[in-house]
């Protein structure tokens, strides 16, 4: 199982967990909304590491960013896989490509 894989699953088991057993089930407890409005954080601080050109600070934060859309992702009952999923049916497919189509 990939980290990710292991982090999305740990972070399954944390639904209905007791808030005060764990961050991820105290931040799942305060809702959607909640998690959402964390990762929204989460980004800007890695775009700030980005801009900055702080290479280990961005590698911080990425973490912190990947945790956070797996948290707000289990939030709305989207799983890893159906994101991976959605990844793997775009492969072989060129983003200009996407981006014609959908302009039709
Ligand atoms: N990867 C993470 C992870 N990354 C970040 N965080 C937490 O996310 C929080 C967000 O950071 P902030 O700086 O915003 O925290 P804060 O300032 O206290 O938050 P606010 O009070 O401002 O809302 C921190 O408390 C971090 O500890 C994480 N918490 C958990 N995990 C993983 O989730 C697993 C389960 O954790 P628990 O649910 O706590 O058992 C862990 O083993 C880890 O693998």
């Amino acid at each position: 199982m990939t980290t990710l894989a292991a982090l999305a699953a740990t972070i399954a088991a944390r639904k209905g967990a007791d808030p005060d057993s764990s961050w991820t089930a105290k931040l799942l407890a305060k809702g959607p909304e909640k998690c959402a409005e964390k990762f929204g954080e989460e980004a800007i601080e890695a775009i700030i590491e980005a801009v900055k050109g702080d290479r280990a600070g961005l590698t911080a934060e990425a973490a912190d960013v990947l945790y956070h859309l797996l948290v707000m992702l289990a939030a709305r009952d989207v799983t890893l896989d159906d994101v991976l999923a959605e990844l793997a049916r775009r492969q072989g497919q060129s983003g200009l490509a996407e981006k014609a189509a959908r302009k039709g």
